[in-house]
């Protein structure tokens, strides 16, 4: 695969490889961290994707003036310097539609992008998500104040011409951060929500919740996470970090009861809103911080089978892992998007009396070094 701006955008660092070669330099990279790290886990399997490009259903664009003409496109690593781009290899193509337009309409409407340096102007960027299976489309205007005059005529011209836009919000930064989605949405069209289906259920979100990046990778992951927990029916699940629900109500057909936590209070209400269209009647879910969660759960002696952890690229705390293991589950299942959190964290597992039985790599982000980790614990 071809791309002019693979060197600048940096998204893609993988890209000069063929995808077995990439395979493999992931596998080498995660083993050659572990050897790092002193810790004698052999890989299993890497779990490739079928699908390595157009799979990105989550894209933030930003714009940029270039000899006059707004153009847009995904910000350079660790800069908010917007490399322009058309049609980038990992995005769905009616989505590289839509994007291509709203940059020709902020430019037609003279819509005021915003100067970090000044402080002055309106748009900050664009989200867009695609529920790739039901081929819905939610677009987020981010805008540096509330008044945003030309809104209704620019959410008009987009809705008349793609019939997959399902809802446009808006949502307001005014400080000066990175921070994409900062504040609350406003909605512009729709209801403020997409639904999406994933691992034969509904899943319904908004604007800042976290869905996995790619639908089919993340299916295959939750299959992984299944195989791995032979679940017989009677188990007491805990999801941490659990999202919108996504990979507890999977589980919920195998095992007695899910208990799902997380910190987004909007997170926990689309879970709550996915068992209940999915009428899964074994699931409760609550807003809380894991740890915390943990702390309590401790306190209170509340035993669970299982216990799922899915955390940010941050990784977990020594106090969840303490208390996570205090509670002596059966099984723990780690779910990692950084290796190095991971390592980090699994020192941790070990000396609290767990060891590793299986570590498997799903490859979520294809052409990209980035992998996907499921390591499952259990008592020495
Ligand atoms: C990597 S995502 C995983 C979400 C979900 N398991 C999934 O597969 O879609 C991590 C999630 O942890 C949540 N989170 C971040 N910090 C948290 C905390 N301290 N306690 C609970 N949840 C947290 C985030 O809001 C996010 O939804």
């Amino acid at each position: 695969m071809k791309c002019k701006v693979s060197k600048i955008c940096g998204g893609c660092n993988l890209l000069h490889l063929d995808y077995e070669k990439q395979i493999q330099e992931k596998k080498n990279n995660v083993e050659a961290l572990l050897t790092r790290n002193r810790l004698k886990l052999q890989i299993g399997n890497v779990y490739k994707a079928n699908r390595i490009k157009g799979y990105r259903n989550k894209i933030i664009v930003g714009f940029a003036k270039y000899k006059r003409k707004v153009v847009s496109g995904l910000y350079a690593p660790h800069s908010h310097a917007v490399v322009a781009t058309k049609n980038c290899l990992m995005h769905p193509r009616n989505v590289d539609a839509i994007i291509g337009r709203i940059t020709e309409l902020v430019d037609s409407m003279k819509i005021e992008l915003y100067n970090e340096k000044t402080g002055t102007g309106l748009l900050r960027h664009v989200l867009i998500r695609y529920a790739s299976q039901t081929n819905q489309v939610m677009i987020v205007f981010v805008t540096a104040k509330r008044a945003f005059p030309s809104r209704r005529n620019l959410v008009n011209a987009l809705v008349s011409e793609f019939k997959e836009i399902k809802t446009i919000l808006q949502s307001v930064n005014p400080r000066n951060t990175s921070v994409v989605l900062e504040n609350e949405a406003f909605v512009l069209y729709g209801d403020g929500t997409i639904t999406d289906k994933l691992c034969g259920l509904d899943f319904t979100m908004g604007a800042n919740t976290f869905y996995q990046v790619h639908h089919d990778q993340c299916e295959l992951l939750y299959k992984v996470a299944k195989e791995k927990l032979q679940l017989q029916g009677q188990e007491t699940v805990l999801d941490t970090y659990c999202g919108i629900g996504t990979i507890g109500l999977s589980l919920a057909d195998s095992c007695k009861m899910v208990t799902g936590v997380e910190i987004n209070a909007d997170s926990i209400g689309f879970a709550k809103e996915n068992a209940k269209q999915n009428r899964i009647k074994n699931a409760r879910f609550v807003s809380m911080d894991s740890t915390r969660f943990m702390e309590e759960a401790k306190k209170h002696h509340t035993h669970f089978d299982v216990i799922v952890l899915d955390p940010p690229r941050a990784g977990t705390t020594p106090t969840f892992i303490e208390n996570a293991c205090a509670l002596r589950p059966k099984k723990i299942l780690y779910i990692s998007c950084d290796p190095r959190s991971l390592v980090r964290d699994l020192h941790l597992f070990f000396r609290q009396g767990y060891k590793a039985k299986s570590m498997d790599l799903v490859d979520m982000f294809p052409n990209t070094t980035n992998v996907e980790s499921v390591v499952l614990l259990t008592r020495r």
